[in-house]
């Protein structure tokens, strides 16, 4: 099968339009309080690797839901007006995730190119996954 486009054109095509941050970069930023590092692995990640402290937990598949204020889905975390730094494993989900919420208007919004290996490669510190990170599915939110 011959696609349209092939996941590597979009990560180049999103890499173009948006803002990668090295690792020493989001590290300078992290204790700005107008800086929210945003973690959008899968939850088995965090728990097998850890992840950046003080990061909000925002799986991509709920992503656009989590942001959008008209969404049922919709977490005020993101209506701060914050700077939302991005980070995944590798830097690849992160830079579509980025492109994607540029399109939507957040702004401003980066991501650490590299992801979350290149942070640990750099030695920069991580913490586990806190206990209480929300549930992020939509059929875990309780309806009435
Ligand atoms: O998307 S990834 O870079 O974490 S494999």
């Amino acid at each position: 099968m011959v696609m349209k486009k092939g996941a590597m054109q979009l990560v180049e095509e999103a890499e173009a339009e948006i803002s990668t941050l090295s690792p020493a970069e989001a590290h300078a930023m992290m204790d700005d309080p107008d800086v929210q590092l945003v973690d959008i692995r899968d939850v088995r990640e965090l728990d097998r690797k850890g992840m950046i402290p003080g990061a909000l937990h925002a799986p991509r598949g709920m992503l656009e839901f989590w942001v959008d204020p008209e969404s049922p889905y919709h977490k005020p975390a993101f209506a701060t007006g914050q700077t939302f730094v991005l980070y995944c494993a590798g830097g690849l989900r992160s830079a579509l995730a980025a492109k994607t919420l540029q399109d939507m208007g957040l702004a401003p919004v980066a991501h650490i190119g590299g992801g979350f290996a290149a942070w640990q490669e750099a030695q920069l510190p991580t913490a586990p996954r806190p206990s209480s990170s929300p549930s992020s599915h939509p059929s875990s939110k309780k309806t009435g």
